[in-house]
């Protein structure tokens, strides 16, 4: 039985089989993909708002490490980003869901996940990220990356895919997902090497990290 578990409002919850299959899936192999694990609707118009503010020039062009250590590296990473503020309500709807996500996974497995973290990311035509884990054993503030993808009909030929490769071995591909809309994916944030390939067509998505609440050498872990 397909049970929707229900949030404030009369929004649209998670499914509560697929959230099962989401915590059966990360204790087997530290991964799980979802088609349609997010409401159609708020795809939509969480698309429609990383549209306008890519119109409006309100995004800023992503780079890799945190603090100090913050550098642009086209030659890694080519989206352009715009970190999630509650503006919206859609934004607030799609927190919502992640702290209800938060809530269960905590249940389940006692992964201590404090706090969420989460941008839209643009990826222009020709743009990747190369392999990367996000983040490093025993500095793990990441403790758990959540992509949800925002692109209706993705084409066959759009490049553009999420590559997982084996824990223990980093050369070894073992899947492929589309960033079609509604397509969620969550993996333990310092295990799993993942990429984006190129990508034919501008690639909408949300990526989010549930924190725990760590400081590294007695100074506060930065937030972003
Ligand atoms: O968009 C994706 O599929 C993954 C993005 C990613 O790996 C990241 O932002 O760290
Ligand atoms: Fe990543």
């Amino acid at each position: 039985m397909n049970a929707t578990l229900m949030v404030p409002g009369g929004l649209a919850g998670l499914d509560g089989s697929a959230l099962a299959q989401l915590v059966d899936a990360l204790v087997e192999r530290g991964w799980f993909a979802g088609e349609r694990f997010i409401d159609a609707a708020l795809c939509q118009a969480l698309h429609d708002e990383l549209r306008q503010l890519s119109a409006s020039q309100a995004l800023s062009e992503a780079g890799i490490g945190r603090g100090d250590h913050h550098q642009l590296r086209r030659d890694i990473r080519g989206d352009a980003i715009h970190w999630l503020d509650r503006e919206s309500q859609a934004q607030r709807h799609y927190l919502t869901l992640m702290a209800e996500l938060q809530q269960q996974i905590n249940r389940a497995l006692y992964l201590g996940l404090f706090e969420f973290e989460a941008h839209f990311a643009e990826y222009p035509p020709g743009a990747f990220y190369k392999r990367h884990v996000d983040s490093f054993q025993g500095r793990a503030n990441r403790v758990l990356s959540t992509v949800l993808y925002l692109n209706p009909e993705w084409p066959a030929d759009g490049g553009g895919e999420m590559a997982i490769y084996a824990e223990d071995d980093e050369t070894q591909e073992v899947a492929r997902i589309r960033p079609e809309a509604g397509t969620f994916m969550c993996f333990l944030s310092d295990r799993v090497p993942h990429a984006v390939l190129p990508t034919r067509y501008p690639r909408a998505s949300i990526a989010g990290w549930f924190r725990r609440n760590a400081s590294l050498g007695g100074r506060i872990d930065p937030a972003r």
